[in-house]
């Protein structure tokens, strides 16, 4: 048992995760005890609902745990060791236009990929900054884990625009990998030791060992070649969703590019843009699949509870899956050089790309935050994707921090799920006018040509 008392702050707290991250984090009380736990949002009314339940849970199970939930900042970041942030900039009623619009002009229409994934960074980055500058103002000490998407745009903002700050950039989506890697070869995930490069969902494990050094990736990598990452045990229910056993089972396509290393599965956005449109339908992405499922599950369970006046009715399920953030803050808390994949700045990590590239690699975690384990060098194929990515995030960082158009139209143009400059301007024009709400407003260059398509036929 840990003996400080750590006082935590969620940073949207009326995220769809909330609920399960409380329940989980008490769970681990014994690993990382609590004595003050708040939530943070800028929506009250959807807050209130979460953070009422909540309430009714700590009071039934954690009476010595203290609860607040505001939508002060001054309140939320005062007094606090870590805040988790989880905050969706914009909302799910952005989410769906992330989709929707692209997938108007038949290009990939997805949260964190593709144009849906640069629209959400422009909206995040200026949300994430604020919130940084609140915790350093109120809680300079604390640490600010970080798993808001898209997760690689804000790393790369937070390194150029707050390049000294307690940031951690984490995702869980190698954790649930390796979960259904460890499930496919009988182990349990925390057996696992990997190796892995590449940015956050984009990358590739090079390495599947068990403690004793054991390599297994020939024979997930069997595995994978027939069935994708579809295991026969089921531990989350949205993971049943029909778009989530798709992707899962695409992996098998992705391992076809390069047989020799397993794949992030988001890799289908950029490998497979074609295929992927064809099988989403404009009408009902996944923000809606979303909507009509986890929000309304977690939503309607808080109610049940709000209305039975206690947590008995058994409503919040505890995400298991997320107790790697409890293993980030205890070695951060405890210095215990805990091995996990973040998103760090390169500096030699991956040895032949460029070292101010925000990348996704083993780390050891102490006190003093993530050191990258080296990864050696890639091959041509990965070096030649991750470049062309990095260099689309750091436009899109370049279009927000200058207000500029013809960045973010080179953003767009240069991502790989896009098939021309023609059709990136097209769906940037529609985003722009979706966005204006949170984007800043883009200036056009002095010297703008216009293209022949957009030029009036003279009568
Ligand atoms: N990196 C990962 O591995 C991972 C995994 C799951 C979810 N996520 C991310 O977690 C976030 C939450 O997802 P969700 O589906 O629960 O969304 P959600 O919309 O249910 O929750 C997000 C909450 O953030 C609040 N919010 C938005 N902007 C805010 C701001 N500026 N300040 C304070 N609060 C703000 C919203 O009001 C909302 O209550 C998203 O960014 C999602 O992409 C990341
Ligand atoms: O479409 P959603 O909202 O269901 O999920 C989008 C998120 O997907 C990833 O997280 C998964 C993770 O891959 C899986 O293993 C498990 O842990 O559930 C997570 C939530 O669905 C991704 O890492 C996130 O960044 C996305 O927000
Ligand atoms: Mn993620």
């Amino acid at each position: 048992m840990n003996e400080k008392q750590h006082a935590i702050v969620i940073a949207g707290g009326g995220s769809t995760y909330t609920a399960g991250i409380v329940m989980m984090l008490l769970e681990n009380r014994d690993r990382l005890p609590l004595r003050k736990l708040k939530l943070y949002d800028n929506d009250a009314a959807r807050q209130e609902v979460i953070a009422k339940a909540i309430a009714i849970e700590l009071q039934e199970k954690a009476p010595e745990v203290e609860f607040e939930y505001t939508t002060d900042p001054q309140v939320a970041f005062t007094d606090v060791d870590f805040c988790f942030a989880h905050i969706r900039s914009g909302g799910y009623k952005m989410r769906e236009l992330d989709e929707k619009i692209p997938l108007k002009h038949h290009v990939v229409g997805q949260e964190t990929c593709g144009p849906g994934g640069i629209a959400y960074g422009m909206r995040s980055i200026g949300d994430i900054i604020e919130l940084i500058d609140y915790m350093e103002q109120y809680s300079p000490e604390c640490w600010m884990l970080n798993y808001s998407n898209p997760a690689s745009i804000v790393a790369e903002a937070c390194r150029q625009l707050r390049p000294d700050s307690k940031i951690l950039n984490i995702c869980d989506m190698p954790v649930g990998t390796q979960r259904r890697m460890s499930q496919i070869i009988g182990l349990s995930p925390k057996d696992l030791e990997v190796r892995y490069f590449g940015m956050n969902h984009f990358g590739w494990w090079t390495s599947v060992k068990d403690k004793a050094g054991h390599e297994y990736l020939p024979q997930i990598r069997d595995y994978v070649a027939e069935h994708g990452y579809l295991t026969q045990i089921e531990v989350d229910i949205q993971h049943m969703d029909a778009s989530w056993q798709a992707t899962h089972k695409k992996a098998q396509d992705l391992l076809a590019v390069d047989p020799h290393r397993l794949p992030n599965t988001y890799l289908k956005y950029y490998l497979y843009p074609d295929y992927v449109v064809e099988h989403s339908d404009p009408n009902y992405t996944r923000a809606n699949e979303v909507e009509d499922g986890r929000e309304k599950r977690v939503f309607s369970a808080a109610r049940k509870i709000i209305d039975a006046k206690t947590s008995k009715v058994g409503e919040f399920a505890i995400d298991s899956h997320a107790s790697f953030i409890v293993d980030l803050a205890c070695a951060i808390a405890y210095n215990t050089h805990e091995r996990m994949l973040m998103i760090v700045e390169n500096n030699g990590a991956i040895a032949n790309i460029d070292p101010d590239i925000m990348v996704e690699v083993p780390c050891i975690v102490g006190n003093n935050g993530p050191e990258p384990l080296t990864q050696g060098k890639i091959p041509l194929f990965q070096r030649g994707m991750i470049m062309e990515q990095a260099m689309v995030e750091k436009l899109v960082v370049q279009a927000w921090v200058n207000h500029s158009y013809q960045s973010l139209w080179q953003a767009l143009t240069l991502s790989k799920t896009v098939p021309s400059a023609e059709v990136a301007k097209a769906v940037l024009d529609d985003l722009i006018a979706a966005n204006q709400e949170y984007w800043p407003e883009l200036k056009h260059d002095e010297h703008e040509v216009h293209l022949m398509s957009d030029v009036q036929p003279v009568e």
